[in-house]
């Protein structure tokens, strides 16, 4: 296995030099893959960008300048400058060593801050950055020979520069290894431990923080630059989350993703980043009102609004008729022929092409074929930027609406271009070991068709209680006994925000919302209207139903009526697939609620019972 560049080289090579494209890809090669190799991304508190950075976790971290300069091109130089001859007239430029050290500089200050990166008190090194740093420069286009003979040791020492014939692809990997380690001014003899990896790139790159107590979508504020307090718990995103997160611009991208494995969190950070290099406005579409809420109030939270423009897809349709004037369809299922009139809106030329400077697509599984069509023609042709994030064992629609298509016939370029997310990081692995149960019961989907990846979640192993399954005498009982833990989570501080009542039927959520208002307990409702504003407002729990709760996320989650889960008629697959959908909204604790007996509280009682029995 060879090392991997973030961003993905492939999405850097428009923005490189040609001597970077060459360092670049000999660094992927030569190095393996416990190498961690950055290019041209932001570090620290002053967001320097040095050319690449190269992390070992036995070598410590080296940032290098590369500088494509011919020697013919050097008119002078000394310590700190160079002279260069270009085509506008003579230029000066610092030193690239002096630069480079300037960046490795940070990196020491950025890390020595942390107690946990330095070495202990009773160690011969006490109070020293536990890893080490050094920097260094390559001369793409100048050989050693020249850089002896034009006598540049004096200005850059001669064993901080690789030069053109030392990273040409015959060179041997161990030699050009041993280049960038004798770089270090001492050898260096710890390891560095998993969490001490976490917590460097925490300290290096604020933008791959994911905040605890910021909840889903705490990443937005990864990249604020105030001070911010260690916690003693880090979170930043996986490795693989980075490279993906990092490497979305131009073109297609699919990402299939448990749940709970980051796709929102990505999502959030293209936002951000995109809203600072396009001018054109940016679309992000779901299916579900309640999540375009959610996704709606982050965004305007951050200011970007102006940019950013959040919608489920028919709204966004119907915003479509609204400004170009198309006639709005009426009566009965009217929602259901928005989409059509946009597209035939489209094809007339009424409606035009290419309104996006990007369009990501959060829950893209409940999509159809067609909507997909209409909306690759939204995309500014110039960036053809579309992000597509999909779970298959999340389509809780149907099979009418379940994906039987393949990108290609959409439109979309996503050979090459998808990637898997299956870390879920959302739930404990009680919670998520008990979800589980229902989608391995569903019916095998191999002999489907459109190739999708059904993916199982895999737990990133954080541990938690038990999901409880609690029986009562009847929905009175079921409300009461809400009421009661709600009242219990408050008192000890847990904010009502972070309660949901997740319910399979409107009855039952208008049922559970009355109760708790009744019982003084500020609740909202995601119902109608109320879907838009559930998030505004004093905390308050949340009642919504199991559809409208995908994409969602609270720490605490009450799901009764599990007892008539599922009723005679119902598609017991899909119905595994919304109480799976619902058990994993919950980040701490789930408490199911039943009074009578269905195939569901059987499934969820042995899906406990199993756990408790191998934990
Ligand atoms: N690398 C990580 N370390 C710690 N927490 C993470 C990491 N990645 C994601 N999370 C957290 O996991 C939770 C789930 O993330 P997110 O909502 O983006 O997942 P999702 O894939 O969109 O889920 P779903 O499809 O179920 O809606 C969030 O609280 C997020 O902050």
């Amino acid at each position: 296995m060879v090392a991997k560049l973030i961003p993905a080289r492939a999405s850097c090579l428009p923005r490189m030099t040609a001597g970077e494209k060459r360092v670049s890809e000999r660094l992927e090669q030569k190095l393996d893959d416990d190498y961690l190799l950055w290019y041209d991304v932001p570090i620290g508190f002053k967001y320097s960008k040095p050319d690449f950075v190269v992390f070992h976790p036995r070598r410590g971290m080296l940032v290098l300048e590369v500088k494509d300069w011919k020697l013919e091109s050097i008119h002078a130089c000394d310590k700190d400058a160079f002279t260069l001859v270009t085509d506008r007239g003579l230029v000066h430029q610092r030193n690239p060593v002096a630069q480079a050290r300037v960046y490795a500089l940070e990196v020491g200050v950025v890390l020595e801050r942390d107690p946990m990166l330095r070495h202990p008190e009773d160690s011969k090194y006490a109070g020293k950055l536990v890893c080490p740093w050094a920097y260094g420069v390559v001369l793409s286009n100048i050989n050693r020979k020249e850089f002896d003979q034009a006598g540049l040791a004096a200005i850059i020492p001669s064993h901080l520069v690789i030069c053109q014939d030392e990273f040409v692809p015959s060179v041997d990997a161990e030699a050009l290894q041993k280049r960038l380690w004798d770089m270090f001014p001492q050898p260096f003899a710890h390891a560095l431990s998993l969490p001490q990896i976490d917590r460097v790139r925490w300290h290096l790159f604020p933008e791959v923080r994911v905040n605890p107590g910021e909840g889903q979508f705490g990443l937005f504020d990864g990249a604020s630059k105030k001070a911010i307090e260690i916690p003693d718990l880090i979170k930043v995103m996986d490795i693989q989350q980075e490279q993906l997160a990092r490497s979305l611009g131009d073109g297609h991208r699919v990402i299939h993703g448990v749940a709970g494995s980051g796709k929102t969190m990505i999502l959030g950070y293209r936002c951000v980043h995109l809203a600072h290099a396009l001018t054109r406005p940016i679309l992000v579409l779901c299916f579900n009102k309640t999540l375009a809420a959610r996704l709606h109030q982050l965004i305007a939270e951050r200011g970007l609004e102006q940019k950013v423009q959040v919608y489920n897809f028919h709204a966004w349709c119907y915003a479509q008729i609204q400004s170009y004037h198309l006639e709005k369809p009426r009566g009965a299922g009217m929602f259901e022929r928005f989409p059509q009139v946009v597209m035939n809106g489209v094809e007339k030329g009424l409606v035009p092409r290419g309104q996006y400077g990007a369009i990501l697509i959060d829950e893209g599984h409940d999509f159809s074929p067609d909507w997909y069509r209409l909306i690759t023609q939204m995309v500014d042709p110039n960036t053809n930027s579309l992000l597509v994030l999909y779970d298959d064992t999340q389509n809780i629609y149907g099979k009418a609406t379940r994906k039987r298509f393949s990108w290609k016939s959409v439109g979309i370029d996503a050979i090459g271009h998808s990637t898997i997310l299956k870390l879920n990081y959302r739930n404990t692995l009680e919670i998520l070991s008990v979800a589980k149960a229902f989608i391995e019961a569903q019916p095998s989907d191999e002999e489907n068709d459109d190739g999708q990846p059904v993916i199982a979640p895999e737990s990133a192993g954080r541990r938690g209680p038990l999901p409880e399954l609690i029986k009562v005498n009847d929905r009175a009982g079921e409300a009461t006994l809400i009421i009661d833990c709600v009242r219990d989570e408050a008192s000890r501080g847990r904010s009502l925000s972070d309660i949901a009542v997740v319910v399979r039927r409107d009855a039952d959520a208008l049922y559970m919302h009355k109760a708790l208002v009744d019982a003084g307990i500020d609740a909202r409702i995601a119902h109608n209207s109320g879907k838009a504003t559930l998030f505004q407002g004093t905390p308050s729990v949340k009642v919504v139903s199991m559809h409208s709760s995908k994409g969602l996320e609270f720490p605490v989650v009450f799901i009764p009526r599990i007892g008539q889960m599922p009723t005679t008629g119902e598609d017991e697959t899909l119905e595994a697939k919304l109480l799976y959908v619902a058990i994993t909204r919950a980040t701490e604790r789930v408490v199911a609620l039943h009074d009578a007996d269905s195939a569901h509280v059987g499934l969820l009682a042995k899906a406990i019972r199993d756990f408790a029995e191998v934990a």
